[in-house]
């Protein structure tokens, strides 16, 4: 369905679909090459070298050819918590390697160098399995290989439930396209937004339609308003009058008007093709508003439809997200509930 091939124009590696997909497709459900479990991040990378000691010589050797960023090499010479984690990490084995030979000298020298550069391989490609790294953190052949755009044409996510990571289309995508993701999660945010957290973590300088056009800068601008007002509705800031006159948000103070808010965002999504997880984000809040300003119906014509999407990004594996409702399904079924005692 995929295949990796070199893309001159920005020298590197990057995925393009072989034939026509639809939307939802699974485009793959990809095995880790390594996991780190969680650990703080101060000890992540001596976690990580020694992940790569037990890994397969076949996963080393996959891993070795993924793409480091000179960014992240220069910045980890100079991090000295970084330098500190792999020297820490070949200490506590008293410097010895896998195979009990004691490292000393320019072995030593060459051993930590090598680490290095997986570590830098591992800042690069690694993935977050589940939020915030509930699960650790891994790396994947081919996701390893998707390059970003802020219209993604699809989505990955960790599935504990399957121990994969899926990638699904989100759009219909014509054999030859490349296939995108989106590396910095939100969308509602403006092009300089963007444009600084690509460059600054990834040394990215983003062309993708929503980058080059000013029109759809101006969109972005207003998801940002209204994804701004609805945080401070939620955190009750828009109760102070003076909020929304200092930082120039429409006040939100009922629930219908918090509902108004979300279908604009729910339309301006749509409306860019963004029928990804903040698209369900939305419709959940929709959904949410409506039950609170007590309409179940409309509540429940929301969640159906949360459901339908959810289902194109991520399939239909969701016993883990069964907790505080996160799941779509689970949803629905609460928002029944509330419908068959309204009635
Ligand atoms: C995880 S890798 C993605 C795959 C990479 N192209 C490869 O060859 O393995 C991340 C790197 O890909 C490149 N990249 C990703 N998206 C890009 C984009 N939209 N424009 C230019 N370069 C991009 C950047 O060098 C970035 O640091």
């Amino acid at each position: 369905m995929v295949e990796i091939r070199w893309l001159d124009s920005i020298e590197s590696e990057a995925v393009f679909s072989t034939r026509d997909i639809r939307r939802g497709t699974r485009i793959a459900a990809e095995i880790p090459l390594i996991v780190v479990p969680p650990v703080p991040r101060e000890k992540e990378l001596s976690r990580f070298c020694d992940e790569m000691y037990k890994a397969s010589e076949d996963n080393v050797a996959k891993i070795s050819e993924l793409s480091f960023r000179p960014l992240v090499k220069e910045r980890m010479k100079k991090d000295h918590c970084m330098n500190q984690q792999v020297w820490g990490f070949y200490k506590a084995r008293k410097w010895k390697d896998n195979t009990g030979t004691l490292l000393k000298g320019k072995k030593l020298h060459k051993a930590i160098k090598t680490a290095m550069n997986f570590c830098t391989i591992f800042r690069t490609n690694s993935v977050y399995l589940g939020p915030e790294g509930r699960y650790g953190s891994g790396i994947f052949p081919l996701y390893g290989r998707m390059n970003h755009s802020c219209v993604p044409n699809a989505h990955a996510s960790y599935n504990p439930t399957l121990k994969r990571l899926t990638i699904h289309a989100i759009h219909d995508i014509e054999a030859g396209e490349q296939i995108f993701i989106n590396y910095i999660g939100d969308v509602c945010r403006t092009h300089q937004q963007r444009a600084f957290s690509l460059h600054n973590t990834w040394g990215i300088t983003c062309d993708c339609a929503a980058c080059i056009d000013p029109q759809v800068d101006q969109l972005r601008c207003r998801m940002l308003i209204l994804d701004q007002a609805l945080a401070a509705y939620e955190c009750g800031a828009s109760t102070d009058p003076k909020f929304s006159v200092t930082y120039g948000v429409p006040r939100v103070m009922t629930a219908a008007e918090a509902l108004k808010t979300a279908e604009e965002l729910n339309y301006l999504l749509k409306e860019q093709g963004l029928h990804g997880m903040e698209l369900c984000r939305t419709l959940r809040d929709c959904s949410k508003y409506a039950l609170n300003s007590g309409d179940p119906k409309i509540a429940l014509g929301y969640a159906l439809k949360e459901l339908e999407l959810e289902k194109t990004l991520i399939g239909t594996e969701t016993s883990h997200l069964e907790d505080n409702l996160q799941g779509a399904k689970y949803w629905v079924g609460h928002v029944r509930g509330q419908l068959g005692k309204s009635a």
